[in-house]
């Protein structure tokens, strides 16, 4: 059984192998010297099983099921083909819609006017928020529709990395529950299967995001930040 949980800042693996592949890495480690070494593209989740090392949160959960799915857990990366496919469907839509909207509502709202010192323009804002709102709209119709969860009656990875990205604009006061009762019908479920105690971990850090301003106090690294957020705006 493996049970794995994809944080917005760091991957959370239990695996009841006792296998030797788990990391978690906090989010700023990444720009220190030795992550370096690791990997040049500085970006968290990596996952080192021995010498093998592997980028991209995706990759990483696929890798994961694949070593160590049985048949209790096939259900997170089903080996039925047309399972795997609406599996794989969901993970190929989610990188340039949920995944990419619920993370820049995260940022335009939690780490951009820590960074640069004032709220993003309204404008800015207002498309950023659009574009949320209508991949939740296409979750919601496409992807949940009436099925518990996305591929059916089980669990799968496509839920798990889609209750991550939305929990992203939620940590930062959104309720985007409110007003979408299947959407919040399946997170409910989501918890449930997770159990409360590992759901509420997964999400720590990003529901605690009004912490961050003392976090980002004498924080260093955060400055590789500051370029990318000025190309953001210009
Ligand atoms: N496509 C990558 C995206 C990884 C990613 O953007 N990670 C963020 C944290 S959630 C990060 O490390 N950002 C730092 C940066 O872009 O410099 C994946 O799914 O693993």
């Amino acid at each position: 059984m493996i049970n794995t949980v994809v944080k917005s800042t760091t991957l959370v693996i239990n695996c009841t192998t006792g296998s030797a592949v788990s990391l978690v890495i906090n989010f700023g480690q990444q720009y220190g010297e030795d992550f370096g070494k690791i990997s040049v593209v500085r970006k968290v989740p990596v996952m080192r099983d021995g010498d093998f090392i592997l980028t991209e949160s995706v990759a990483i959960l696929k890798y994961l099921a694949e070593k160590f799915g049985t048949s209790d857990s096939d259900h997170w990366y089903p080996a039925d083909l047309q399972n795997r496919a609406r599996v794989n469907e969901y993970l190929s839509w989610q990188h340039a819609a949920m995944r990419a909207h619920g993370s820049k509502v995260f940022w335009f709202r939690a780490i951009v006017p820590i960074i640069t010192g004032s709220d993003v323009p309204k404008e800015k804002m207002d498309s950023a928020m659009e574009d949320l709102t209508l991949s939740l709209k296409v979750f919601e119709e496409k992807f949940l529709d009436d099925r518990p969860f996305i591929i059916g009656e089980k669990i799968s990875l496509a839920d798990l990395v889609a209750i991550v990205e939305i929990m992203q604009p939620v940590g930062t006061g959104l309720d985007l529950f409110e007003n979408r009762p299947t959407l919040g019908a399946w997170r409910d479920r989501v918890k449930m299967e997770l159990g409360e105690a590992l759901f509420d971990e997964a999400h720590k850090t990003i529901m605690d995001v009004a912490s961050l301003p003392q976090t980002f106090e004498n924080n260093g690294m955060l400055e590789f930040l500051k370029p990318k957020i000025q190309k953001m705006f210009n």
